[in-house]
């Protein structure tokens, strides 16, 4: 598949809540998977993995396939019993470029992941570690939180959430989540006045 790097662009500079307006408020992962590294933005197009709950095998078999900017996207069913990553793992994605991963489960070595300055969402947190059994599969269609991903489907993550995009309608959604910033922006700028501020916060 053919990346984006306009698109990707494009959509990674909007807030992930006005994306999701975008997509008439769907496509937003359940408020379950939050982020594990508050401040860090996550934009790109999904690698994904299925793996059966509480077991790693085929995240380890992803890295191998893992391409630079890429998001590894894991559905590991929900279950938060296990975490499905840690350090290790994520220093190894990270080296081969990966650019953020999403774990519908849970994850673990959370301290280290905010210092490796990787963005990583997930269920939970739990020390409990992983079988490495399978089965798996790989770059396939799965469901994240209750959002179907498919393979370069760009994943968007802020401290608000995660929303996915599918590839074939990024265009469309990224203009009318450009036009409802500039909508907003307008608001921001009235609202500032009123505060008497130079500027609306902007969180960042
Ligand atoms: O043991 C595992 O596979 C998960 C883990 O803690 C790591 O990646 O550091
Ligand atoms: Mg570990």
């Amino acid at each position: 598949m053919t990346d984006s790097p306009d698109i990707l662009r494009r959509l990674a500079a909007l807030p992930v809540a006005n994306v999701g307006d975008a997509m008439d408020r769907l496509n937003v992962c359940q408020s379950v998977l939050r982020t594990m590294c508050p401040g860090l933005t996550l934009a790109g197009p999904a690698y994904t993995v299925r793996t059966r709950p509480g077991d790693n095998l085929y995240i380890h078999k992803a890295l191998a396939e893992l391409q630079p900017g890429q998001i590894l996207v894991v559905s590991g069913g929900g279950d938060i019993d296990r975490a499905l990553i840690g350090e290790l793992v994520a220093g190894r994605a990270v080296a081969k470029g990966c650019a953020g991963i999403v774990i519908d489960g849970a994850v673990r070595d959370v301290a280290v992941l905010q210092a490796l300055g990787v963005p990583v969402f997930a269920r939970a947190i739990t020390p409990a570690g992983p079988y490495k059994d399978g089965p798996g599969e790989l770059d396939v269609p799965i469901a994240v939180a209750d959002v179907v991903v498919k393979p370069g489907d760009y994943v968007l993550g802020d401290d608000d959430g995660v929303v996915v995009v599918p590839r074939e309608r990024a265009e469309t959604v990224v203009e009318r989540a450009e036009d409802k910033q500039r909508q907003e922006d307008a608001k921001r700028t009235e609202i500032a006045a009123q505060l008497g501020l130079e500027a609306f916060p902007t969180g960042a």
